[in-house]
């Protein structure tokens, strides 16, 4: 433990000398000796003694009690005087110095010591309180409310800077007011006075407190809500010492309650009156509260949400594993909040709720989750809205199969799992024969209630797992998935062929069909849906073309024919306006007087690249793409023109036979057009003829028979061509106001060797002869068939044997009328 450092004061050298002996024995530490009032000050303050022993009579003009005001007072260090005297003034100046001692010369060391030690002791005590109460008063200064202290009788002793902001008055004015006097206290509710606490709290000798919506008047006048209250001061031994109040200005707390309870409010309006399903849900999702439309939308009461959670709503359905994840991301702070269109239940069994609900989650000021908020809106008319556009954007509206777009979607995913799977499957592009047909003359009424009848049979005929869609008009396709063996296929075609062929009774129509059906199978006949639906589409051209009524698998030979059919429309739409096409004329001679009075148009292609192109490679593309009726009505034209050209130039020819083909009849206005060309190129009605095949009769009879009658009644020749090729009926043949009829070149071929062919010759003139018929024969390449033909009184011969078709301006240089005259009376002879 340190020494105390202690001075001396003793103008008296060897007192002083003695005096430093003594107090060294005690085990002080002297750290000075003065001899004057002002070296005594000098001293101390340079090294601070904790005690100063000071004589009073000192030399020079300032003694001990001076001196020892300046030290306690500036420097606050204790001082005992020591002096030889004791008159009642010397000790009077002395008091006022605060001096800790007062030593009367000559006094013992028990005494000088005891001194010391009780000075230090005091000295020290002092210096602690001091602390404390500087303490204190920092403390009180630096805390937000404010705090007044009373003593015993309430009168103010101590209030802090915030006591005297609120009350509008300073300590320095306010010490020894009653409490009371300085502020007055009212009840907010109804503004009596009430009683201050502080005398209440030194009455009952305990705490006090305010009532919450207290008014504090100030000096001034102000008023301000307060809280808080007072509390005794009782020290050790039970003594009230006095009492302290502690209060607060609670304006801005209030502000900000109303604040917070306004916008409750108006949460809560916004809850309870929102249009949309709104609830409070815990972090366990159960119903807190729930708002009047969320009952509506799902009919249950408010009690029944709320003894319930948001999993009522979704129980057990995906939707709830989906709410369920993201409720619990929100949870983990992964997202922020949420919007997800669930399926819910309403109360009703069975009865779907579609909801768009938005979820955010409520945290308090340390994080921690306290409650979702939750949105829900009845989305149910939209969704089943959406799900009608969907519904009808991938089905066909006639049938309710699917469209082709939704097909091909089907067959991509099929084809895909397919391969995955190293499985087979098959598909059956199915076409109804002659629908066209039905629907022309029964009308579309009928057409769309056939198609519906067809959709509903085949549906039968096929198993669960296929799909059937409709890919427009009368075509339909069928996806076969997990075929093991094509036989199966062919049995499922075969059944769905049969399946069509019972008649059906639609509007008291009773109506035969038949169906043509191309499959194709994956991988063998193509790798991706685009292949295999074109493989299946050209294997069922196949079919049609083998009679109709049947099924065909799809070859690679098709590959290349269809390729070539596609290069030879392409062509033939670049060749009908770039002047490829041509017409060829040949010569067609009357077998009694030898003239030639007509040639029959016939079309041909000079290509750029593949050279001279002949019909047979190139009208049945035509025919199927519909090309036939431009070039047609060109061929028509060109030949009218030509005949007139001739007609008026003294030509060889007068007449001209122009071929039209059955879709001439279904997809143009015939009757028309050929009227126009007529008028156009100025030929006269007689000398045109117009050779229609018995398959164009046969397609619509009806409607050819309506045009023909409008072309005879005009004055056009009409021929049938191919006779006896087809399935001609007679009551048609007789029905028609056809002019002559035309022997396919195939029977003409085999005369004279053919005696089957012959009689069929002989039996076919005839035949027209007997409707007053003319008869054509083409093909005539020798003078044989030439010599028969002419026995049997066929009028007009047609054939290489007098001239192959060629363009006009050879027929008009090389076709030598003179000479075949010659030639025919020569054979006739
Ligand atoms: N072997 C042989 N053949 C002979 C003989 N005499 C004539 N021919 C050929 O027989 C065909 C007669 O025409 P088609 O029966 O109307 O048969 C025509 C006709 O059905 C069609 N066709 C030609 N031009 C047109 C056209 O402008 N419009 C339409 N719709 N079809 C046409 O193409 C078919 C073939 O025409 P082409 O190749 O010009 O063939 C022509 C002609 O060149 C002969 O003595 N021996």
């Amino acid at each position: 433990m340190l020494a105390n450092k202690i001075m001396i004061v003793e103008d008296e050298g060897i007192i002083a000398m003695d005096m430093r002996s003594q107090l060294e024995g005690f085990g002080y530490d002297v750290v000075a000796t003065a001899f004057s009032g002002q070296e005594a000050i000098t001293l101390a303050s340079r090294h601070r003694p904790e005690l100063v022993m000071m004589d009073i009579v000192l030399k020079g003009s300032m003694d001990g009690i001076s001196a020892a005001q300046t030290i306690t007072k500036s420097l606050h260090i204790p001082v005992i005087f020591l002096t030889a005297y004791s008159d009642p003034a010397t000790l009077r100046r002395a008091k006022t110095t605060g001096a800790y001692g007062y030593l009367i010369k000559p006094f013992r060391p028990d005494e000088l010591r005891a001194s010391i030690e009780v000075a230090l002791y005091k000295h020290q005590l002092e210096r602690k309180l001091k602390e404390s109460e500087q303490w204190f008063a920092k403390t009180l200064h630096c805390i937000s409310d404010a705090v007044i202290a009373t003593d015993a009788d309430g009168k103010i002793r101590f209030m802090n800077p915030v006591a005297e902001t609120v009350t509008g008055c300073q300590l320095e004015q306010a010490k020894g007011t009653v409490v009371s006097e300085l502020m007055t206290l009212l009840t907010e509710s109804n503004r009596t006075v009430i009683e201050n606490p502080v005398p209440k709290a030194l009455r009952s000798l305990a705490v006090t407190g305010l009532d919450c919506a207290t008014i504090l008047v100030t000096r001034s006048g102000a008023e301000l809500p307060i809280d808080n209250g007072a509390a005794p001061i009782i020290d050790d031994d039970g003594t009230v010492l006095g009492a302290v109040l502690v209060f607060r200005d609670v304006s801005a707390r209030r502000r900000m309650e109303n604040l917070l309870r306004e916008s409750e409010e108006r949460f809560h309006s916004a809850f309870d009156f929102a249009a949309i399903g709104m609830a409070l849900a815990s972090v366990n999702k159960r119903f807190l509260q729930v708002n009047s439309s969320l009952c509506m939308i799902f009919g249950y009461s408010a009690e029944e949400l709320l003894a319930s959670g948001l999993q009522m709503l979704t129980h057990g359905n995906d939707y709830d594993t989906l709410l369920d994840h993201y409720l619990r991301q929100v949870l983990s702070d992964e997202l922020p909040s949420f919007q997800v269109e669930v399926e819910c239940y309403h109360k009703i069994p069975g009865k779907i709720i579609w909801a768009l609900l938005s979820a955010s989650l409520v945290r308090n000021a340390a994080g921690k989750p306290q409650y979702f908020i939750i949105q829900i809106q009845d989305i149910t008319d939209r969704k089943y809205a959406e799900q009608q556009l969907i519904y009808v954007a991938n089905h066909d509206p006639l049938t309710g199969l699917l469209n082709r777009a939704q097909f091909h979607d089907r067959l991509t995913q099929t084809i895909s799992s397919a391969r995955r799977h190293a499985s087979k499957l098959a598909l059956m592009f199915l076409d109804l024969d002659r629908f066209k047909l039905i629907n022309d003359t029964l009308g579309h009424r009928v057409g769309d209630l056939l198609l519906q009848a067809v959709s509903e049979r085949l549906k039968s005929s096929i198993r669960i797992n296929d799909t059937l869609a409709r890919l427009g008009g009368d075509e339909f396709i069928v996806l076969l998935s997990d075929i093991y063996h094509i036989d199966d296929v062919a049995r499922i075609a075969q059944k769905t062929i049969e399946a069509l062929t019972q008649p059906f009774t639609l509007e008291d129509n009773d109506i035969v069909i038949t169906a043509s059906v191309g499959i194709s199978v994956f991988p063998d006949d193509g790798e991706n849906s685009q292949n295999l639906m074109m493989n299946a589409d050209t294997a069922m051209y196949l079919a049609k073309d083998r009679g109709k009524n049947n099924y065909q698998f799809y070859t690679a030979e098709m590959t290349a024919r269809s390729l070539e059919r596609m290069t030879i429309e392409r062509g033939l739409r670049h060749a009908l306006t770039h002047y490829e096409l041509k017409v060829y004329y040949q010569p067609q001679i009357d077998s009694t007087s030898g003239r030639a009075v007509s040639v029959e148009a016939l079309v041909r292609w000079q290509h750029p690249e593949w050279g001279f192109v002949y019909p047979d490679r190139f009208i049945a593309v035509a025919e199927e793409t519909g090309l036939i009726v431009p070039i047609g009505i060109w061929v028509l034209r060109t030949a009218c023109l030509q005949a007139r050209t001739w007609q008026e130039n003294d030509g060889p020819f007068t007449q001209v036979a122009v071929n039209l083909s059955p879709r001439q009849f279904i997809e143009t206005d015939l009757f028309e057009t050929i009227k126009e060309v007529l008028a156009e190129t100025g030929l006269k009605p007689c000398c045109l003829e117009l050779e229609i095949t018995e398959s164009a009769i046969m397609q619509d009879p009806e409607r050819t028979l309506q045009v023909l009658q409008q072309l005879h009644k005009l004055g056009v020749r009409l021929s049938i061509d191919d006779f006896g090729t087809g399935y001609s009926s007679l009551t048609y043949l007789r029905k028609f106001p056809v002019h002559s009829v035309k022997i396919d070149r195939s029977f003409v071929m085999d005369i004279p060797g053919d005696e089957d062919c012959m009689t069929l010759v002989r039996a076919i003139i005839a035949l027209a002869h007997e409707l007053k018929l003319k008869v054509t024969a083409e093909g005539v390449e020798t003078g044989e068939q030439m010599a028969f033909l002419t026995t049997q009184q066929c009028e007009i011969l047609q054939g290489y044997l007098f001239s192959r078709p060629a363009s006009a301006e050879q027929l008009e240089t090389d076709f030598n009328t003179a000479a075949l005259k010659t030639f025919l009376s020569g054979n006739n002879d």
